[in-house]
Parts: C-alpha cells; structure tokens; sequence
C-alpha cells in the first residue's frame, strides 16, 4: 500500500479545524480525521461540515467506538465520514456491529488497540473480527501517567514490527510521535501516517521553527509519499 498522509484535527472549534484542512490538503495531506475533541466539542455537525467543504476527501470519525457500535458508526457515515474508528477493548460485539454497519454504508473500519494489555494480541483480535485498518495506540494519558511514575515513556514505534508481523491489514501507528518518526512510519511497515500534536496542538511553536506551516507540511507530505 503506498503511503497515506492523514492529518488528526484535534481541535475543539470547527473554524480552525477548516482553516488547518484546507491548509494541509493544500499541502498534500490525503486523509482528515476530525479528531475526538473535534467531535465532543461539535457533533457530527463538524463531520458535516467537513464533508461539505472537501467533498472528495476521505473523512476519518474519530469517536473512538466503545459500545452502541452499529447506531455510531451509521451515524458517522451519514455525517460524511468514510472512516470510524472503534476499540478493541470494546466488547466483541460492538466491534462486530462496527463492522457491519461499515460493510452496509461502504466506509473503512479502523479498529485502535489503546490500552490492550497485549497489543499485538489487541492488533490480531481486531483484524480476525474484521477491521480494515490497525492503530496502534499509545494514549495521552498513558504516556505521561507512566512519564510522571518516572519511567521511560512509551511510544508506538516500541512495539510497532511486533504488530506490523502480526496482521496483514494496514497498520498507523499514533501516540506522540515527533515529524520526524512520523515520516519513517512506512519504512518501519506503518503506511498509514498521522500527524497531530506538532501540526495543530503545537502549531505555533512549528511555524515559529520552520517559518511557514504550509510549506513545511508540504516537505513532510513529499517526504512520506516518496517511500
Ligand atoms: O486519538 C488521539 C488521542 O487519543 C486524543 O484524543 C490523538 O489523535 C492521537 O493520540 C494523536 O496524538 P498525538 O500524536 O499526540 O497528536
């Protein structure tokens, strides 16, 4: 599969969200993800609204599905998404019924094993109830909990080849990587590249860095697309 820039708008206002899209898509991004805060702070009607200003861009509803998994995912693709994104640590059939409800609207299935005591295992369950997409996530809140224990933190690409041998689907892997992980994602078996904190999040201390946010976003986006 080749490589696939998507940017994780984990923003809490619609507006930004549309400028920093139109701002990535302009650089080369392929894929928006109207990230959780996106959703909690404006519904689907961010989805929709999303969907109405790129009509032709693929759309990844980052709800992060943990129960009513059908109704959720239906809702969503109606919004516009053409990806959700559902837990492996939800029960069997919330993942079952995400699965369904995305064969019935032709939307991808993305199933995140956040917080799986084992995450390769967490990776094969997902895959064998068929999900169409692994992510391979270490939260937030886990990695600094386990900073502030004054333990090393841990990071995606830790365990990413375990995961990545594990499963056929394609895998992301997603937790506070830096730009520069990021963009090796493909060559460590990874195809499906997030970025976020340090394109929305930190956005001003990047542009103050690197001068214009567009123009490095768009260095980043030939960087991944060239694997
Ligand atoms: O899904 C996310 C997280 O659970 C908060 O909602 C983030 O989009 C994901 O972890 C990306 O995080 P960063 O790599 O820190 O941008």
């Amino acid at each position: 599969m080749k490589p696939i820039v998507q940017i994780s708008l984990d923003l809490t206002n619609i507006d930004e969200a549309l400028e920093t899209a139109a701002m990535a898509l302009r650089a080369g991004v392929d894929w928006l993800e109207a990230g959780t805060p996106l959703i909690l702070a404006e519904g689907l009607h961010g989805v929709r609204k999303l969907r109405e200003a790129f009509p032709d861009t693929p759309i990844v509803a980052d709800l992060k599905t943990m129960d009513g998994g059908y109704l959720e995912a239906e809702m969503m693709a109606k919004a516009g998404a053409t990806h959700v994104v559902v837990m492996a640590r939800a029960h069997e059939e919330t993942i079952k019924c995400v699965v369904k409800a995305g064969k019935d609207y032709g939307i991808g299935v993305m199933g995140d094993n956040l917080g799986c005591p084992d995450m390769v295992a967490g990776a094969k369950f997902l895959e064998d109830l068929g999900c169409d997409y692994v992510i391979h996530h270490i939260g937030y809140d886990e990695r600094r909990g386990i900073a502030a224990a004054g333990k090393p933190m841990p990071s995606p690409l830790d365990q990413l080849k375990e995961v990545v041998a594990a499963v056929k689907i394609p895998v992301q892997a997603v937790g506070g990587l830096s730009l520069e992980q990021a963009i090796q994602c493909p060559k460590l078996g990874a195809p499906l590249v997030v970025l976020g904190a340090p394109l929305t999040i930190d956005a001003d201390a990047f542009k103050t860095a690197d001068g214009d946010l567009e123009a490095s976003l768009r260095k980043i986006c030939a960087a991944i697309h060239g694997q």
